[in-house]
């Protein structure tokens, strides 16, 4: 009886904010900012967590296994500390950065997340308008719930319903992140599209030839709602890769992907994707130094450090610990990206000044997409910048190139013991 009480007050208020949230997408004013409710991202989830179906939530929110490495991630990250230079002039303090060759509001990417509309009806579309008019790369994943040109078009020009707030400059970055198929004229056909349609790069994530054990699926028996689907697979192959009987029966969602994805990937995969695009080439997923230097043998432009969100091997470790032995093992040839757990302007500092250009949110963007749609991620995109900015003047740095290692003290005792062979 109080269950189902609460059940029902639960969905006559994510009726209520879901239509707000829909307001919030398409209108520039009247709609009360995130920014005035909530102080930092960290703020977000509790709140997003009410207006999403426990499924979605789940989905989104949880780890793999027990969860060691989802809440490593966040720990390894405070145990860094900064050390500030004073007497520096800081009139000006400039978040702007470039990374290859495309010039960045702030080292911050939007990490690529599978099935944005779980949390709002224009999903990929108001995710990636809010990452343009924020001035920051959109990293598309095959696994959307809207298709490569769906997001190319949303992007396409600012209009008065999509556009950005006032004040945002509209500067469009599309990037597609790569699961690599069985079907690997299916991938081809993604990236022919990915190409012609005028994304900059691409990413190949590596750490995910069969998904991590996520319980809190198999518990919801998570699936797709039906009036949502996979749009890049739907589209560019009726016959091939079909999302027919995703978790119908239990969740059998792992699964059902895994049997999707190519489980015997190999490294021969870079060079063909290097000669199948002129894109720039960047690995998602790598965190030993060897793998690093390997993949910058074979003409990688760029890696990205990444636990995946400690949604894939549990007991991984956090991927800024492993920043500074890859940062030596691959000596500056090709930019270091990292994400897991940013919150904080200041968590942006600690992952610079260990040696990367820039790094990935994830999970907060979701939760503000679903608060606050476009406004919403665009609000919380520029708390987390304005905190960059006021932590950099505090540190004592104009500009993002003056983040050095001089500035961050690892933790006690030093970094990770890094396997001697992989030095
Ligand atoms: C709901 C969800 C879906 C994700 N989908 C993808 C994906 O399709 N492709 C991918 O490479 N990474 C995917 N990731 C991993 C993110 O790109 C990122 O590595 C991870 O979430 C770490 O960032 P965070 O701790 O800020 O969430 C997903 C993560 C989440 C939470
Ligand atoms: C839905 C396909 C997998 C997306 C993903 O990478 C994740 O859930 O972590």
């Amino acid at each position: 009886m109080l269950l189902a009480a609460a059940a029902a007050c639960r969905s006559a208020l994510r009726g209520r904010l879901l239509h707000t949230t829909a307001a919030a997408a398409t209108s520039s004013s009247g709609v009360e900012g995130l920014q005035r409710r909530y102080s930092n991202l960290d703020q977000l989830e509790a709140d997003a967590k009410h207006l999403l179906t426990p499924q979605a939530y789940g989905y989104y929110a949880s780890g793999s296994d027990d969860q060691w490495t989802l809440r490593e991630n966040k720990e390894a990250l405070q145990r860094y500390r900064l050390l500030p230079r004073m007497l520096v002039d800081v009139s000006n303090v400039d978040t702007s950065t470039t990374l290859l060759g495309q010039h960045l509001a702030s080292p911050i990417l939007f990490a690529p997340m599978a099935q944005q509309r779980l949390c709002h009806p224009e999903g990929e579309l108001a995710m990636a308008r809010a990452a343009a008019a924020s001035g920051l790369p959109y990293i598309l994943s095959t696994m959307a719930t809207s298709s490569i040109q769906e997001v190319s078009d949303a992007v396409a020009a600012p209009s008065a319903a999509g556009g950005a707030a006032e004040g945002l400059a509209w500067d469009p970055n599309l990037w597609f992140q790569i699961y690599v198929l069985k079907r690997r004229d299916v991938t081809e056909m993604m990236v022919n599209e990915v190409t012609r349609l005028g994304y900059k790069a691409l990413v190949v994530t590596v750490d995910a030839p069969r998904l991590g054990n996520r319980e809190a699926d198999e518990r919801n028996r998570y699936s797709l709602p039906p009036h949502l689907s996979l749009k890049n697979l739907e589209l560019i192959t009726k016959a091939a890769a079909t999302t027919e009987g995703v978790a119908t029966d239990g969740s059998k969602f792992g699964r059902h992907f895994s049997d999707l994805f190519d489980q015997q990937l190999t490294w021969d995969f870079i060079p063909w994707l290097k000669q199948a695009s002129p894109l720039p080439v960047l690995l998602k997923g790598i965190l030993s130094p060897d793998d690093a230097r390997r993949a910058v043998e074979l003409g990688v432009d760029g890696i990205i450090l990444s636990n995946h969100g400690g949604r894939q091997l549990n007991f991984a470790p956090a991927a800024v610990d492993m920043l500074p032995s890859v940062v030596a093992a691959v000596g500056g040839r090709v930019p270091l990206l990292v994400d897991g757990a940013i919150t904080r302007g200041t968590d942006v500092i600690k992952c610079l000044a260990l040696g990367a250009s820039a790094v990935l949110v994830g999970r907060p963007l979701l939760w503000a997409l679903t608060l606050g749609g476009q406004r919403g991620v665009e609000e919380a995109v520029e708390m987390l910048r304005y905190e960059l900015e006021l932590s950099m003047a505090l540190l004592g740095v104009q500009n993002v190139e003056q983040i050095s290692s001089d500035f961050v003290i690892p933790p006690r005792g030093g970094h990770l013991d890094i396997p001697t062979a992989q030095r």
